[in-house]
């Protein structure tokens, strides 16, 4: 069953901005990175998720429900951060997360039980009766975070879950919602401008420029091997490269590496003789591994790489 599904989605915003451009994409059960620059439609996207927002065109459906006809459904099966602050200053974490947990449709007691379970996973139960105002920024998108999870969603959507952190808060939030998504089995989406930061996580990644997509693949995929091997030597790169080219091997250099196509089966054997008939120390012999912000870097390299 997919997580989110949807079909030639298309949103304009006052019959001008076009947010969402005839967006087709299917997103399998995992930790899934949905990144594009500011701009991009992220939001936008969140926001029909939830049945926030009509499409202008199209069609969305959330753990197979359809958020424009059932926004209710939707919203009992699914948790939501938001990417700005919007939270009381004058509550406790504790008294935010059970009134979210009552508005999610829990009785009393029982949103007052998974308030404190949510406030724990998130690593906030110790200061959950203190005032939310008085919380560091890290802190409040924990409670953000808890409040998404309060009524045991099957799906979370993150908008920017890192948002105004710093590096080790940023790390710290990751691996909480790393955490999250595989030892609760709960399906995430995390939205983010930094595709750098979410890759580590997610098992896919959905990207979108423009409202439009520029690539959807699972992570194995996108870190495939490719066809060119790539050598280190510790001294000697330029004899190497220049003996590589005499063996009529096509060799490119990149910072300390020579990158040579494999393009037949004796190419690895030649790369190894020739440094051994040079006596060069090899450091390293591998075959390249996909860069994933090499692919996500324009649409020629999506379609090349595609
Ligand atoms: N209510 C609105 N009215 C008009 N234009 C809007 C509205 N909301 C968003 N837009 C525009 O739609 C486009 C997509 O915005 P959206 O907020 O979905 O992108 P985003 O990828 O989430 O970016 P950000 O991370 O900056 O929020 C942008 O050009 C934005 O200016």
């Amino acid at each position: 069953m997919t997580v989110l599904a949807t079909q030639s989605l298309t949103k304009t915003y006052g019959g001008r901005v076009t947010a969402l451009a005839d967006l087709t994409v299917a997103v399998e059960p995992g930790i899934v990175g949905l990144v594009g620059a500011n701009g991009a439609g992220k939001s936008t996207f969140i926001k029909i998720m939830l049945g926030l927002l009509p499409p202008t065109s199209g069609s969305a459906r959330v753990l197979g429900i359809d958020p424009v006809t059932d926004p209710a459904a939707v919203r009992t099966r699914v948790g939501y951060m938001p990417e700005h602050d919007c939270l009381p200053p004058d509550l406790s974490a504790a008294e935010f997360v059970t009134h979210m947990g009552r508005i999610g449709g829990l009785p009393k007691t029982a949103a007052r039980e998974r308030a404190s379970e949510a406030l724990r996973h998130v690593g906030l139960y110790e200061e959950r009766y203190r005032q939310i105002g008085g919380y560091s920024t890290g802190m409040k998108q924990r409670v953000k975070l808890a409040q998404a999870l309060v009524h045991d969603p099957d799906l979370l959507l993150l908008d920017e879950p890192t948002n105004g952190l710093d590096p080790a808060g940023r790390e710290a939030m990751l691996t909480l919602i790393h955490r999250i998504g595989t030892e609760f089995g709960i399906s995430v989406v995390v939205c983010s401008h930094l595709l750098g930061e979410v890759e580590r996580i997610c098992d896919a990644l959905v990207a979108i420029e423009g409202g439009r997509l520029l690539r959807s693949a699972n992570m194995a995929t996108m870190t495939s091997a490719t066809d060119v091997l790539s050598i280190e030597v510790s001294e000697g790169t330029e004899e190497l490269a220049a003996r590589l080219t005499e063996l009529r091997l096509r060799v490119s250099r990149e910072g300390r590496l020579l990158l040579v196509p494999l393009e037949a089966e004796q190419t690895y054997d030649l790369i190894l003789t020739a440094v051994a008939d040079l006596d060069l120390p090899l450091h390293r012999l591998d075959q390249r591994r996909h860069r994933v912000a090499e692919l996500f870097a324009s649409k020629e390299a999506a379609s090349v790489n595609g």
